[in-house]
């Protein structure tokens, strides 16, 4: 079974996947960590301080991969579920600012968040019966990672655009 997390940075997809790797005994793969260790880029995004991933090459290391890839760009990965990871954006846009981004990054997150971006991707390239939203604010990483195993167990349902943040845009 391949799953995939994905969401806006901010959302928590490290945080509850560690915790469903513990519980779960799963392969969890963090996929920025593997990009930085295995250099995977093509060039350095100095504005946003990040590094363009290679998809190829990244697809290629995971190969034929099991359990769960964790990223914001996992959903441009083949998988059996897609979970999207939600955060109201006036509080996603905070938890980046605790964890120490620019205020500009913080800023891009909330108004991508606000507008479903990622969303809208992970449905266009997996169909709505593979996505599985799941809205982390004022929820305890441990009820997120319980939400993730649930979509790993086949026990929850597909949804999609169960969440409306256009009013904070
Ligand atoms: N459920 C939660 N409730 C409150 N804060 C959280 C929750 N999950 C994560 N956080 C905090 O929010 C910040 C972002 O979490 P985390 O790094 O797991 O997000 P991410 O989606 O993996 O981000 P990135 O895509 O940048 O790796 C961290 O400081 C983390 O401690």
């Amino acid at each position: 079974m391949r799953v995939v997390v994905t969401g806006t940075p901010g959302t928590g997809k490290t945080t509850a996947t560690e915790r469903v790797a513990a519980d779960l005994d799963l392969d969890v793969v963090h996929l920025n960590r593997l990009v930085k260790d295995e250099g995977l880029w093509t060039e350095r995004d100095d504005e946003r301080d990040t590094l363009v991933v290679d998809l190829d090459a990244a697809r290629d290391e995971l190969g034929d991969w099991d359990g769960i890839v964790e990223s914001h760009l996992a959903h441009h990965f083949e998988a059996d579920r897609v979970v999207v990871l939600r955060c109201r954006p006036d509080v996603l846009e905070q938890r980046l600012l605790d964890r120490g981004e620019a205020e500009a990054k913080a800023r891009e997150n909330r108004e991508s968040e606000a507008l479903d971006v990622i969303l809208g991707e992970a449905v266009e390239f997996h169909g709505e019966e593979s996505v599985y939203e799941i809205d982390t604010t004022d929820r305890d990483p441990d009820a997120v990672a319980d939400d993730i195993a649930a979509v790993v167990a086949g026990e929850r349902e597909p949804s999609a655009g169960t969440v409306d943040f256009i009013d904070y845009l």
